[in-house]
């Protein structure tokens, strides 16, 4: 079944999602109450003008077109003293009524469009940008859970569903509500014994519309969950495509489309299903309503009053009332429209709240500061972590001191830690255990001097430190990552990120020209700029080769461009950004020898004065780190320069060997 709520991130705060369409008047209706009050006021109006009509004609038929019937003009709501005497009076009377009425509701549809359209796109819009906004904020462990289709699900479908249901739904039910009260009030006027005859039916179909609301409502959410699995699976099979054809599984992944798409059938067919009674009982009971009325309105004026019935009813009121019910049927047959919008929007509001509902755990405190002039002195301070749903932490008391503007190399075996360890620098995530208030964070800088980098790190400089367990001993605070001595949970993401560069290994790119890449995030950086970031990330050759330069579009995320160009263009992003501290997780891997040591040298001078990370698994790249730290199953098994991790001949030795050719066979160094 595509819909597995366990697995589904955003399923425990949908649940608890209370009222959604109550809330999304509260809170986005609310604000634009002139637009919807005026929207209600003009279809009221629209849809009053509408019942003037058929009334002025059952009056006519009975006073301006009977010898002698002047007398019973008599028209709902408007004062006797006001109506003329003269059947010839009457007959004008009528005729301006009619066209009053023809001139005042085209003129309220036309005020309720636009107010209604105004007020329902622009509640949309501004929950399509919260929505957005707030998924944004969500952790990075929900897009780990590749819930990207989910999302857009969201974003898209759900959001147009609540924008039907403002725009349309909301006209219906206000074109029912007036319809049903202003017809059920005519008729009593006129007689209010038939009136009871037309409108039994009402409470029938009430309660056959609440037992398909009931019956409807979780067939409805299903539906959403499965739109959203199936734009999923199509999101991931797009996104693989090249994966899919490498691997000639185009059979495989339609059979999964066609699994999620089935799901979708089956949830639409149950709601039909219920709807194939629903729908026509509907109209069956609206007809019911109408022939009832002509029957018993047609007896009465044949033979009086039928049955217990008594009193008069003239022609006119009897073409007053198969007028009115006519009316009065079509918005009730209508309804089952009105629950399928309702339904939808309901599923689909519980969606789009549910998603602004998750909070991020990755947040800034309140007293957040600013990160400013900054040295880049970071810190690793017994750092622990656990990925979400994982049960051993991948970091486990992890301690790394680099002074600003060294150059600290990760190394290690794949999967042993090295890019979580940076995540963390940039609060991708968060280190494991309780987040220290900033005094606390900040209590070695208060309450004695922090020691300094020799004394903390002097085992580094003099040579390998034996063990991992004695680098702990050093650690100041409990699992902190600080970047001079301030806690990265303690200032601002924005400025920490400002103050961080990231070149990644998988370089993406937006879809745009290349100037507009490399000048993401520094968007007033001008042409010079650009060129000159271009040149220092050995980028600008192969753009300059290119039909349109620096204006050449990019493709989606870059497909347009090769692995190493679109790496180029990442570092040259980051020379823009000009930041203290530069993280490089394996910034040369997509490149051919030659123009990696063209990007190494120009690497190396940025990274000249400012605190770098670099993760690489050609040690070569990195031996001339000042020091380099080796990991491995998240704990730092070694630490020094290259040289001093040779002479110990431990693990970076072992590594080094096998890179250079010395050993064959890494197992044999054991
Ligand atoms: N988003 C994630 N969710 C859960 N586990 C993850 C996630 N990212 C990485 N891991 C796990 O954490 C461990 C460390 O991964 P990490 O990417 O930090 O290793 P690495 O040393 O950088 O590896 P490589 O050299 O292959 O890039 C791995 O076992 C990996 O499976």
């Amino acid at each position: 079944m595509a819909s597995d709520d366990d697995e589904n991130p955003f399923e425990a705060y949908r649940v608890d999602v209370d009222r959604p369409l109550g809330r999304l008047f509260r809170e986005y209706g609310v604000p634009r109450w002139p637009w919807l009050l005026a929207g209600i006021l003009s279809n009221f109006v629209s849809r009053a003008a509408l019942l003037v009509p058929p009334v002025v004609l059952g009056t006519a038929i009975d006073a301006v077109f009977r010898e002698g019937g002047a007398s019973r003009y008599n028209l709902p709501l408007v004062p006797a003293g006001m109506l003329p005497n003269t059947q010839v009076e009457q007959f004008w009377f009528s005729v301006w009524l009619i066209v009053g009425a023809f001139v005042v509701g085209t003129a309220a549809r036309w005020v309720w469009g636009v107010t209604m359209n105004t007020f329902a796109h622009g509640v949309m819009h501004a929950v399509r940008t919260d929505t957005y906004a707030a998924m944004q904020d969500l952790d990075m462990s929900f897009f780990d859970d590749k819930e990207t289709g989910e999302v857009m699900s969201i974003l898209n479908n759900d959001a147009s569903n609540l924008e039907t249901f403002l725009d349309d739904a909301l006209s219906e039910v206000l074109r029912l509500v007036v319809m049903v009260l202003g017809i059920a009030g005519i008729l009593f006027f006129y007689n209010a014994q038939l009136a009871a005859v037309t409108l039994v039916f009402v409470p029938l179909m009430g309660a056959f519309t609440l037992w398909f609301m009931r019956k409807a409502e979780p067939r409805y959410a299903r539906v959403r969950e499965a739109v959203g699995d199936l734009n999923t699976r199509l999101e991931n099979g797009l996104a693989g495509i090249q994966l899919v054809k490498t691997t000639g599984t185009e059979a495989h992944e339609t059979g999964r489309v066609r699994g999620a798409s089935r799901e979708l059938y089956d949830a639409n067919m149950s709601i039909l299903t219920l709807s194939y009674f629903y729908r026509p009982g509907m109209s069956f009971l609206a007809g019911l309503s109408f022939a009832a009325t002509f029957l018993v309105g047609g007896l009465w004026i044949f033979q009086g009053p039928p049955g217990p019935l008594s009193g008069e009813l003239s022609v006119g009121e009897f073409v007053i009332f198969v007028f009115m019910t006519q009316r009065f049927v079509q918005p009730l047959s209508q309804v089952s429209n009105i629950v399928d919008w309702y339904e939808n929007a309901k599923a689909s509001g519980k969606r789009v709240f549910g998603l602004m509902d998750v909070p991020p755990h990755v947040t800034e405190r309140e007293d957040a500061v600013e990160l400013a002039d900054v040295d880049g002195h970071v810190r690793y301070d017994n750092v622990t972590f656990t990925y979400d749903g994982a049960d051993e932490p991948v970091l486990d008391g992890v301690s790394i001191d680099a002074e600003p503007g060294e150059t600290v190399a990760l190394v290690g075996s794949t999967g042993a830690g090295k890019s979580t360890t940076l995540k963390l620098l940039m609060r991708l995530y968060d280190v494991d255990g309780p987040r220290p208030s900033a005094r606390q964070t900040q209590s070695d800088d208060v309450d004695g001097p922090r020691p300094s980098a020799s004394q903390t790190q002097s085992d580094d400089v003099d040579g390998p430190r034996p063990s991992a367990n004695q680098t702990q001993s050093d650690a100041v605070n409990d699992g902190a990552v600080t970047v001079d001595g301030h806690d990265v949970r303690d200032v601002t993401l924005a400025s920490l990120r400002e103050h961080v560069g990231y070149v990644g290994q998988d370089s993406f790119l937006f879809d745009g020209t290349i100037a507009e890449n490399v000048r993401y995030g520094r968007f007033d950086a001008d042409r010079d700029a650009v060129e000159r970031a271009a040149r220092l990330a050995e980028a600008h050759e192969f753009i300059a080769d290119l039909s349109e330069g620096y204006d050449t579009r990019v493709g989606e995320r870059g497909v347009k461009l090769s692995g190493g160009q679109r790496q180029r263009l990442a570092i040259a992003r980051v020379v823009l950004q000009d930041p203290p501290i530069l993280v490089l997780d394996e910034a040369t891997s997509d490149v051919d020898t030659e123009t990696e040591l063209r990007i190494q040298r120009s690497l190396d001078d940025l990274a000249a004065d400012r605190t770098t990370f670099a993760i690489a698994h050609r040690l070569s790249t990195v031996k001339d780190a000042d020091r380099i730290v080796v990991l491995e199953d998240g704990q730092v098994v070694e630490r020094g320069s290259h040289d001093d991790l040779l002479a110990a001949d431990g693990r970076y030795a072992t590594l080094w060997n096998v890179q250079t050719g010395e050993l064959d066979d890494p197992d044999d160094a054991y």
